[in-house]
């Protein structure tokens, strides 16, 4: 037997895979590769196609037309048992009528380990989520999280190369969430088993990931490190789904090397050209915009917008703000605390460098699927 340290994760590929509910395509044409020993999230809106995605590397769905590989096989047609997979879901499924240590054991005991190997196995995945005290509780006995780390347990009892979880912290609330994941990203260090992890949650997705899938509409909109994704989104969808942004519309003009807005009669500038093909928007991170009273002197390569404060929301570190602009739209600015403050209905000025801003293609899905 190989110690859980020693277990490698198996690497997947999934290349142009389809999913077809009559003419519905919840899943459209998806490639995605990862790594083994990968912590990759499939992070996107409800009805995106993550759990789709997830129940096609399990082998609960079968895929329309595509391919597959788990470590180097090809698995379309391989039924999920023989997959050696572990799962969690967010509703923690534990069997009711056993105790902990029976219901960590089970897999083991379907693969027809012996009892001492059996009984140090469980011991060991036990003490991996800090449940080792608890083995001879029934599920009934246990609150939420602790069950959910009792199904974790279960799930990499049997060493998977592969572990695959949807929302497994779904059902629980925030501190309890926030703890776990950190448990979570512990336990993926120490196994190093490939984990595939399906979350709409922004934040989660950005403490546990190596990298992340973003999700629109059945396809992946992009895929990289959540640096990639904050810092350079490729499409508006991804700029507004991954952390606060202001984005700013108007009528666009191109002079060869920059694009210009026209904002409800205000001017702004970046110094990109725009695609010809593209309607542009200009899209903004909150510490890049800096709030100040109207009229005050600014430096020449300064855009600046007016608005009115609509939101202070104090945040213990600083602040953030809302920012009602003269074309209806908000603005996002976060402010520390030695800035100066700003209450709501104040005039302001919201500026930034055109090299801040991204200048990214419009797109009507990007506003309406927000969760
Ligand atoms: N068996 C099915 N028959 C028909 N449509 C389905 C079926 N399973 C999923 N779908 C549809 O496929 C789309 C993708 O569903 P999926 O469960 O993958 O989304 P998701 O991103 O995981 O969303 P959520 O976060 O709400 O679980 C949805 O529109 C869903 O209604």
């Amino acid at each position: 037997m190989n110690g859980l340290r020693e277990q490698r994760g198996a690497a997947i590929e999934l290349s142009r895979v389809s999913k077809a509910y009559g003419s519905f395509k919840a899943l459209d044409d998806i490639s995605l590769q990862i790594q083994p020993g990968e912590f990759m999230t499939l992070l996107g809106p409800s009805g995106s196609g993550k759990t789709t995605t997830l129940n096609v590397v399990a082998g609960f769905t079968e895929v329309s037309s595509g391919t597959l590989q788990i470590g180097g096989s090809n698995v379309v047609g391989v039924p999920a048992h023989k997959r050696n997979i572990g799962v969690v879901f967010q509703h923690y499924a534990l069997f009711p009528h056993m105790t902990v240590g029976r219901n960590v054991a089970y897999p083991l005991r379907l693969r027809g380990v012996g009892k001492a190997e059996l009984e140090t196995r469980v011991r060991r995945a036990l003490d991996m989520v800090k449940m080792a005290d608890f083995a001879y509780r029934y599920p009934s006995e246990l609150s939420g999280g602790q069950q959910q780390r009792v199904a974790l347990a279960r799930s990499i009892v049997f060493d998977p190369p592969l572990l695959l979880m949807d929302e497994p912290l779904g059902a629980l609330d925030k501190k309890l969430r926030e703890w776990l994941q950190l448990e979570i990203k512990r336990i993926h260090r120490e196994l190093g088993t490939t984990f595939v992890y399906v979350t709409h949650d922004q934040e989660e997705a950005l403490v546990l990931s190596d990298r992340i899938a973003v999700f629109n509409r059945g396809r992946i909109e992009q895929i990289g490190t959540g640096h990639d994704l904050y810092d350079a989104p490729e499409t508006l969808f991804v700029g507004r789904f991954i952390g606060d942004s202001t984005v700013l519309r108007g009528a666009a003009r191109s002079d060869g090397s920059s694009t210009a807005l026209d904002v409800a009669g205000e001017t702004v500038t970046v110094p990109r050209r725009h695609r010809d093909t593209d309607r542009p928007v200009m899209l903004l991170r909150p510490e890049k915009l800096v709030m100040r009273k109207p009229g005050v002197d600014r430096s020449d390569n300064e855009n600046r917008l007016s608005g009115t404060v609509s939101e202070a929301i104090y945040l213990g570190s600083g602040s953030k703000y809302e920012v009602l602009l003269r074309d209806g739209s908000t603005g996002i600015v976060r402010s520390s605390l030695t800035d100066q403050s700003f209450a709501i209905g104040d005039a302001v000025e919201l500026c930034f460098r055109g090299a801040d801003a991204k200048l990214l293609a419009d797109d009507s899905t990007a506003d309406t699927t927000l969760t």
